[in-house]
């Protein structure tokens, strides 16, 4: 953020305080209403305030789009707004000489993208970033973006061309509701979180057509599948099918009417997202045949009937814990739906096999309660995550194009939003972390675009005291030490570690940084992190378990048992597998933890 312009400092002495009040009073005492300001470079002085009661005025005045230089601001109206996003209105905006003069739209930038791509001698990829906060409209807004496209990017010759390229990119646009259905949730936030991150490459070809697409995805959030925060939901498919399914169906998927599940809290409330034929319908245009969608739904009812499962305490170490009586009926119903042998089932979910010693004996050991209800919850993530990535690389199969059919991409970045709950964790962590990396992405080149600019126009122009999140980008990855490596290094050293101690610990080797704030209040133990967008705090208890993501290798082979069709896909049985039984305590792990995939993953990105 720019904090001085036109003369004023950054931290002015008296003098400059009064003349900066002065001319905040002028501005906003001007005759020439605010709303009609369409760029915020013109507002003068820029103050926190100035900035938001210009984009305040706009907002009261239905006007959603302000430019902010080479960027966009857009405001979620939060209503349907007629007309803002007609075909007729996309094709004003490709057909002006100067889309940049017409007023500031998502479609102005659309169209400026898809010229800098084409004017270019050399054919050159650009990307739109589309960042804010949970709930801005970023995944609005990228739907918007794919329309528009869909709509100027299709101008084929002959009518047999001009079906294949509907084909396409109605295709590309039904990527949308299956993407969201299978990824995205209702939470505090956003009644339609995205909870994974999203890069877009829309594909084009020499004529600029588009001629396909692809999907990167990033960090599912796949925790939530057996656990949801209080008044937030599971993924919206999981309603979809309950709410959607037809008797029939509910007879084949075992889910009557008004049964209850453990794993799909507030299904009372009906949101517009638990549109089922919508899914579906979808999934039929991405090549998603009837039985194999139907398989899809079978294998997910299993998941819900597996969060019915409980387990009683044995009361003896040496004994496994039973199934609650109660319990009984939903793990017949499960394993059946997934089609998995019902022993090796409940074995696998009662009793580790642990491999130590030279001669790397396996022993077996019976799960405490605890152990056993964290294995039912692995084995329901690890299926949800494997159906998932199918899913986009079905997707991707489907809109993807011939590589010598495209020269150049759209690159559209939809990530999570920055977040901040009451209860924070690797989940926020990781989010947040991907937001500060944008956040500094953004403040790089845009300032480096607006130098550029001014250079170009001879102006002379003095940058002070932008908001730079270097600092909190190394308290978080930096090098040798920081959040991260201290995270990691608990995973890989493996050894027994509280909450409290690594809250300790990053106190104390992170004691310098500016941006590590202090929790003293909580209760529990965490550590709290002074970002961009404001103070979070993430508690330190389950982070390190959630970091190494540990999956039984007994549970991918139970998956590898089973006789269900799209299972025996996505658990292929691999011949060459090495003996898996899980590591004892002295034994090495894998080091290759959440995080640090994650930051590959970032890396690549930016
Ligand atoms: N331009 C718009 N016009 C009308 N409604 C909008 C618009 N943008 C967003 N909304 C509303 O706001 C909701 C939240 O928007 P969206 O899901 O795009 O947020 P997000 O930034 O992607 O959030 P998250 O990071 O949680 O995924 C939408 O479901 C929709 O109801």
């Amino acid at each position: 953020m720019l904090q001085q312009v036109n003369g004023h400092n950054s931290s002015p002495d008296a003098h400059g305080r009064k003349r900066l009040r002065e001319d905040l009073q002028e501005f906003l005492g001007r005759e020439a209403p605010l709303h009609l300001l369409d760029d915020l470079t013109k507002v003068n002085p820029v103050t926190l305030e100035t900035v938001l009661r210009c984009l305040q005025a706009r907002y009261m005045a239905d006007t959603f789009y302000t430019n902010a230089g080479c960027t966009l601001v857009a405001l979620n109206p939060f209503k349907p707004v007629p007309q803002l996003y007609s075909p007729e209105l996309m094709r004003e905006y490709h057909a002006a000489p100067q889309p940049q003069k017409l007023k500031p739209h998502i479609f102005s930038v659309g169209e400026q993208t898809y010229r800098n791509v084409k004017s270019l001698i050399e054919p050159v990829n650009q990307s739109i970033v589309v960042s804010g906060e949970s709930g801005a409209g970023k995944t609005w807004t990228s739907r918007c973006l794919m329309k528009f496209y869909a709509v100027v990017a299709a101008s084929p010759t002959s009518w047999e061309s001009h079906k294949i390229a509907e084909r396409i990119e109605q295709r590309i646009l039904n990527s949308n509701p299956v993407m969201e259905a299978f990824g995205n949730a209702c939470t505090l936030r956003n009644n339609n979180s995205s909870r994974f991150g999203k890069f877009i490459q829309l594909q084009l070809n020499r004529a600029q057509q588009m001629t396909g697409a692809a999907v990167q995805t990033y960090l599912l959030e796949k925790t939530r599948v057996a656990c949801q925060a209080s008044s937030e939901r599971n993924f919206h498919i999981f309603y979809q099918i309950c709410k959607g399914a037809s008797a029939d169906e509910r007879l084949q998927w075992h889910l009557p009417e008004g049964a209850a599940f453990s794993w799909l809290p507030n299904s009372e409330r009906t949101l517009e997202e638990d549109c089922f034929e919508v899914t579906r319908e979808a999934m039929l245009h991405l090549g998603i045949n009837t039985p194999t969608q139907n398989n899809i739904f079978k294998v997910l009812a299993g998941l819900l009937h597996l969060g019915n499962i409980q387990f009683a305490d044995s009361g003896d170490e040496a004994q496994p814990c039973q199934l609650m009586d109660d319990a009984k009926c939903s793990f017949r119903t499960s394993a059946s739906l997934l089609w998995l042998p019902e022993d090796p089932l409940l074995e696998t979910l009662q009793i580790r096999t642990i491999r130590a010693g030279r001669q790397q004996q396996v022993f077996r050991k019976p799960c405490s309660q605890a152990e056993c209800d964290t294995r039912r919850d692995c084995l329901a993530k690890l299926v949800y995550a494997r159906l998932f990535d199918w899913l986009v690389s079905v997707i991707n199969s489907s809109i993807c194009a011939d590589p010598n059919y495209w020269t150049t991409f759209i690159g559209l970045l939809d990530v999570y939003g920055f977040e901040s709950f009451p209860d924070n964790s690797l989940e926020q962590l990781c989010i947040n972390y991907a937001n500060e990396k944008l956040q500094q992405h953004f403040v790089a080149h845009y300032l480096k675009a607006q130098q550029e600019e001014y250079a170009v126009e001879g102006l002379e122009w003095s940058f002070v005291n932008y908001q730079d999140n270097q600092t909190c980008l190394d308290l978080l990855e930096g090098s040798p030490i920081s959040i991260c490596s201290l995270i990691n290094e608990e995973c890989r050293l493996n050894r027994p570690s509280s909450a409290a101690q690594l809250q300790t610990r990053i106190e104390s080797a992170l004691a310098g940084s500016p941006c590590l704030g202090h929790s003293k209040l909580s209760r529990e133990p965490s550590f709290t992190v002074l970002h961009y967008a404001g103070p979070v705090r993430y508690r330190t208890a389950g982070l390190v378990e959630k970091n190494k993501d540990p999956v039984p290798p007994e549970l991918t082979r139970l998956l590898q048992q089973s006789q269900d069709p799209l299972l025996k896909v996505l658990f292929p049985a691999d011949p060459e597998e090495k003996s898996q039984e899980e590591p004892s305590g002295q034994s090495r792990v894998p080091v290759l933890t959440v995080v640090s995939k994650f930051k590959v993953g970032l890396v690549v990105l930016t």
